[in-house]
């Protein structure tokens, strides 16, 4: 039933070029019998394990106009992405076995990567009453990521509990740092450009408070935290004590953060009005060194795809978030430069390790599982946001040109994407 695949000539992270025989969902031994193989051509591409996104905003059920499980599928495969993990902010809200299923179910229907479901942390995301978390964890989805993302989990009592809760299966709570009071109005980083434009500002602080009362928490239970998508130097500088501490952190960065500022505000274009916003040169600098240093142990898109009536308006009204799954690799190329060991780390085999998903974030090598990207680092491409498999449009890079670019990506064996096309 499953094809063979012959791909020839490819570096495998930038190591002397090589042929690699694709069969039955494995990469089969070298020298193997290749009659009857489709032949790639991949001179000059880079191999690369698939990568893993923690953080992908799909919107089903509920928002299918902005983005579905199969249309968020195609945009991550054509980004490279064998496995994504999605956030729990959907409508229904999923906070139940039966959600968590259903939008796994749709993940194995599309069959473009792996889906994971990430569970809410409380009924609702409305920071009351904590979900069925159990539940959750032993249905098939077989949740281990908690996150009430898009919103903090505020509550320090509830925190602890879901913490305590999740220890005993080795879960994690995937916090999104912000405090609720600290926030109330902001429409962009609070500072000179803030104070500039008029606009009211989310302070640095309100991230790095929660930082460190999380990082406490989880050091006095022993359990697992995961920051989502860090965005200030002294967010990096609590992590930095945090993991000195021996605490169980983890933590994310987005490929905005790592290239945007809060200058782009100044173009009053709510796309890139996101959360949270983006902030100084500072930052930026802080966040890439952290990244490089292992600090920041992954990239996470938090691909947050908006219909054109919640994006295309003022300013004020516009949700905040940027979709970015087609552009992570390119970005993060361009920022950190062709260190395909430390790319793979930071971007398939970190973010497989904490999700628990143990078939992604294998370097492609005879016996391990066909899972992997092909990439051609010397092509560059200008984003045009009506080109993207997303469903929606709110892309911050939009005529810009990049650098490298998917040529093919393998999921078990089979091809989710040839020719830089999605297969289906
Ligand atoms: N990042 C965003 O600005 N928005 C996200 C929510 C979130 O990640 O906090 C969304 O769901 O749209
Ligand atoms: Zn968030
Ligand atoms: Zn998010």
């Amino acid at each position: 039933m499953s094809s063979t695949f012959l791909v020839k000539g490819v570096s495998v992270l930038g190591a002397e070029p090589t042929d690699l025989l694709i069969r039955d969902g494995v990469v089969a031994e070298v020298g193997g019998d290749a009659r009857g193989a489709q032949v790639v051509d991949a001179a000059g591409l880079v191999a690369l394990p698939g990568l893993v996104d923690l953080h992908t905003h799909l919107r089903e059920p509920g928002r299918e106009d902005a983005e579905t499980v199969e249309s968020g599928s195609r945009a991550a495969a054509l980004g490279g992405y064998t496995a994504v993990c999605a956030m729990a902010n959907t409508s229904p809200v999923a906070d139940t076995a039966g959600v968590v299923e259903q939008v796994w179910r749709l993940g194995r229907e599309a069959g473009l990567v792996d889906v994971q479901p990430i569970g809410a942390v409380t009924v609702g995301l409305a920071g009351q009453h904590l979900a069925e978390l159990g539940a959750m964890a032993t249905s098939a989805a077989k949740v281990r990521i908690f996150s009430d993302d898009g919103h903090c989990v505020s509550d320090a009592r509830l925190m602890r509990r879901a913490l305590e809760y999740v220890k005993a299966f080795d879960g994690v709570i995937a916090q999104h740092a912000e405090e609720p009071r600290l926030t109330e109005g902001a429409q962009m980083h609070e500072g000179e450009v803030s104070a500039r434009l008029g606009l009211t500002g989310w302070p640095a602080v309100a991230e790095e408070a929660i930082i460190a009362r999380d990082a406490l928490l989880a050091g006095h239970v022993g359990a697992r935290l995961h920051v989502c998508h860090v965005s200030t130097a002294g967010s990096v500088d609590v992590i930095r004590q945090a993991k000195a501490a021996g605490v169980r952190v983890t933590a994310e960065v987005t490929p905005h953060h790592l290239l945007l500022t809060d200058e782009r505000a100044t173009s009053y274009d709510p796309v890139f009005k996101v959360n949270p916003p983006l902030r100084t040169k500072t930052d930026v600098a802080a966040l890439r060194s952290a990244l490089a240093e292992g600090l920041i142990d992954i990239v996470a898109t938090d691909h947050a795809p908006h219909a054109v009536e919640d994006k295309e308006c003022e300013w004020a009204y516009a949700r905040p978030g940027m979709i970015g799954l087609e552009t992570a690799l390119s970005i993060v190329l361009d920022v950190l430069g062709p260190d395909w060991e430390l790319i793979a780390e930071r971007m398939s085999r970190t973010p497989a390790r904490i999700a628990g998903l143990t078939e992604h974030g294998r370097t492609p090598a005879p016996g391990e599982p066909a899972t992997f990207t092909l990439f051609d680092p010397a092509a560059r491409w200008e984003v045009d946001p009506t080109g993207s498999a997303s469903r929606s449009r709110n892309t911050p890079y939009a005529g810009m040109t990049l650098p490298g670019r998917i040529v093919a990506t393998f999921l078990r064996g089979e091809p989710t994407v040839l020719d830089g096309k999605a297969v289906k």
